[in-house]
């Protein structure tokens, strides 16, 4: 990845949104994903609301971010409504809709307490266009780390569509310099 580090936010909602905690943690590791090696830092960020005086530590680790995992509890309904209104506040803080987003249901292992069906989590995903896990942390650790991969592979490719974008666009502001170059030497000849 050129050197860059692709850096991740984690947001997990299993608990209640009212509480504020700013605590956060920020992991740094390497990890090789398609055969890339690459060195990773993540944001994990605890309960922060979408408004109030939350709001504003929340845009700025969304800022920081590359790439987006959205974790909510399947056992909380409240945590599932937060993930479209933390979708939208990345969505206007980055100012694009294509930005890197997994969202996760976590406590699978937890039928008894079950308050949001698996197809919501999915019909959510696809509505907001991002890519969809359900999994228990708990009981599978590497689920987390499939979920975790398609994030890298998704912000991998961003990155790439980045620097085509501002490759394409060096190219044409050569060619923009050479052809106005050459209208100006034959508008010379010319006269
Ligand atoms: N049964 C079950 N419990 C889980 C699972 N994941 C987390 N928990 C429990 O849920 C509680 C909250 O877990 P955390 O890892 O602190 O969750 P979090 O979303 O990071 O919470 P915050 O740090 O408050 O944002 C803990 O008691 C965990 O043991 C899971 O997959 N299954």
């Amino acid at each position: 990845m050129g050197g860059t580090k692709p850096r991740l936010a984690d947001y997990s909602e299993s608990a209640s949104l009212a509480e504020v905690n700013v605590d956060e943690v920020t992991y740094r590791c390497r990890k090789t994903v398609d055969k890339e090696t690459i060195d990773l830092e993540i944001l994990d960020t605890v309960n922060k609301e979408c408004v109030g005086p939350a709001a504003s530590s929340l845009e700025s680790s969304i800022k920081w971010g590359d790439g987006f995992l959205i974790v909510y509890s399947v056992t909380d309904h409240s945590s599932f409504e937060a993930v479209s209104r933390l979708k939208r506040l990345i969505d206007h803080v980055k100012q694009t809709l294509g930005i890197p987003t997994v969202i996760v249901a976590n406590k699978s292992d937890m039928e008894n307490g079950r308050v949001v069906r698996t197809e919501e989590g999915q019909a959510l995903a696809q509505d907001l266009r991002c890519s969809f896990f359900e999994l228990s942390v708990a009981e599978s650790l590497s689920s987390v780390e499939v979920a975790f991969e398609q994030l890298i592979r998704e912000v991998r490719l961003e990155f790439q569509r980045h620097l085509l974008a501002m490759d394409k666009r060096s190219r044409m502001l050569q060619m923009r310099h050479v052809l106005k170059n050459k209208l100006t030497r034959s508008k010379t000849m010319q006269w």
